[in-house]
């Protein structure tokens, strides 16, 4: 959470209740951001500024090693806690939610749920994105025919992190969903589907959408029609017929209608109208609207998106090719540099190692030492993403010596987004021609001034980080804005977020940068191959009966 809103909620407590204010004289948008590690509901003034906020954990479940699962039902109520959370506050403070005008959503991307559509129960846990148990399926699928042209359909290659390898392993293992398929009931969605699906009431009224920065991440989608590729499914039905499955309409970031509407709760009857992927979203909350401008948000992972205008471009070097918005039918694209560990890294400190109860200690733990002492970290807990797409690699260290210390260790977990997303730039200066002149950033990780003046001196570029950094809810609630009228173009929110930036100017030589990125992709090169072929066997999920088994036998060993 970004100081700023940490201060807004610490603000509230214990306040007395402010006189009301007329709501025909005020507007808001509401913004649910349904994150990795987190969920929140942000109340936004016209000028963009959060004026409440609610923000609550959920569980993360790591069953094996490489799996990473969500419960989608926790998801859903994280989601409704943060609403009433922030309704208190909002309300406490004098407004009303008659001038709340519509909700927009944003989400965590490629996380897939399977559902059965006729009782609108999820089957099995939702796999999140960060998952690599689909590594040996995934090596499978680039051996057959035909996987070469996909990526210049849907804009990704193949890996563990779109949602298509976690639905077909979910097909071939997980009993329950087969069964819905086989009986024509099985559902498949991201994240923004399933929680628009329950926020509506689920089967009831079954509204079953996904905008097109989200089903972009499938790659089930064509990229420049915006619609299911039929090569594409045909390619990954050799096993399963996927257009037995049934998918979201995909339909735009703005929409009055297609989104339907909350169903329960205060805020019960209310619009949902707006819905963006969350790096898409962080994109718009950016103001990232010429071709040529990008943003950088280090959060659970970090994702560099550039806007490449009304045309997507196919990368060559390492890169995906994204939807960055689809507000009116003419869509925008983005290339996207993904790295799938950056604030998740920070935690690995924290929760696996002990280092320390708070992220921003690490950063003073790192503080603590001149350099990273001749140590490199290439946290590859997932493989390494882009540009590198490497997915036989684990984390690994290198250039322990009796010198290193804790703070080298915390220093390096910060560095190791830096250089990947030097590596991001470029690939991105191969695959645009241009070479940008400063990055936008934004997420939790940016708190770090350290991280962030590393960031500087390795890619060589200021780096501009907003003083509202909850730049992700900003952008849904500016997709439901512009649906609901409240603005009504983007030079009504040029003066959005302006005030009070942090420029991060490059201050290393040019000979310490290459130097200590020389390093840096010294360790790739050798944290490639790790994984063996026996290691990345696909894994089986826990049967019930079996899960059963070990609840008893856990009961019985502690009455012993
Ligand atoms: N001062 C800090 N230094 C380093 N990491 C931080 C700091 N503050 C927050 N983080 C990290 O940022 C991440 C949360 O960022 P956030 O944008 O909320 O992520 P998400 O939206 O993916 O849930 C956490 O992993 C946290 O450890
Ligand atoms: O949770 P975040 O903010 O790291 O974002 C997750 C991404 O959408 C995964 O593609």
């Amino acid at each position: 959470m970004s100081g700023i809103v940490e201060k807004i909620s610490n603000m509230v407590v214990g306040e007395q209740q402010a006189p009301k204010v007329d709501p025909s004289t005020e507007t808001f948008v509401g913004s649910i951001d349904q994150g990795t590690t987190s969920s929140r509901f942000l109340i936004f003034d016209t000028k963009g500024e959060p004026v409440a906020v609610h923000q609550g954990e959920f569980s993360q479940i790591y069953p094996n090693p490489g799996w990473h699962e969500h419960d989608p039902e926790e998801i859903v109520k994280s989601v409704e806690n943060c609403i009433e959370g922030a309704l208190k506050i909002f309300e406490k403070d004098g407004h009303s939610k008659e001038s709340i005008k519509a909700v927009g959503i944003t989400n965590q991307r490629e996380t897939t749920v399977c559902w059965d559509n006729k009782t609108g129960k999820a089957l099995y846990n939702a796999i999140v994105w960060t998952d690599t148990r689909t590594a040996a399926l995934a090596r499978e699928l680039k051996a057959r025919d035909g996987s070469d042209k996909l990526q210049d359909i849907c804009g990704l290659p193949i890996s563990t992190y779109p949602s298509v390898t976690k639905l077909l392993w979910l097909l071939r293992n997980v009993e329950k969903v087969k069964e819905a398929y086989e009986a024509g009931n099985l559902a498949f969605g991201t994240i923004d589907a399933w929680l628009t699906f329950k926020l509506n009431g689920g089967p009831d009224k079954n509204i079953f959408v996904s905008d097109a920065t989200n089903s972009s991440r499938t790659m089930f989608m064509d990229i420049r029609t915006l619609k299911y590729s039929d090569e594409v499914l045909d390619f990954f039905s050799y096993e399963f017929d996927l257009r037995k499955v049934h998918m979201p309409e995909i339909v735009r970031s703005a929409d009055t209608k297609a989104y339907g509407q909350l169903t329960s709760g205060s805020l019960q009857g209310w619009p949902i109208m707006g819905c963006l992927g969350d790096q898409s979203s962080a994109l718009v909350g950016q103001k990232g609207y010429e071709p040529g401008s990008a943003k950088n948000t280090y959060g659970t992972g970090c994702f560099l998106l550039y806007n490449v205008g009304d045309k997507p471009v196919i990368s060559k070097h390492g890169l995906l090719a994204t939807v960055a918005y689809n507000f009116d039918g003419k869509p925008i694209y983005a290339l996207e540099g993904s790295i799938a560990v950056a604030g998740s890294g920070v935690k690995f400190l924290m929760n696996n190692l002990g280092f320390s109860q708070a992220s921003h200690k690490i950063t003073e733990l790192a503080e603590t030492v001149q350099d990273n002492g001749g140590l490199v970290f290439v946290t590859a807990f997932s493989g390494l993403f882009a540009p590198y797409w490497i997915d036989d690699a684990h984390g690994t260290m290198f250039g322990i010596t009796h010198h290193t210390e804790r703070g080298h260790i915390a220093r390096a977990t910060l560095e190791a987004v830096c250089f990947q997303t030097k590596a991001i730039l470029d690939a991105m200066e191969k695959d645009s021609g241009h070479k940008l002149t400063e990055l936008a950033v934004d997420g939790g990780m940016s708190n770090s001034a350290l991280c962030m003046q590393t960031q500087a001196d390795l890619v060589g570029i200021p780096i501009i980080r907003p003083k509202m950094r909850e730049t992700t809810a900003l952008g849904a609630a500016i997709a439901a804005g512009f649906a609901a009228g409240v603005w009504k173009d983007f030079d009504e929110l040029k003066e959005v977020n302006t005030a009070g930036q942090t420029i991060f100017e490059p201050k290393m030589d040019d000979a310490s940068s290459k130097k200590m990125f020389k390093r840096w992709e010294r360790a790739v090169q050798m944290s490639k191959g790790w994984l063996a072929e026996e290691d990345a066997e696909e894994g089986k999920p826990q049967a019930e009966g079996e899960k059963e088994d070990a609840k008893k036998e856990q009961e019985e060993g502690s009455k012993l």
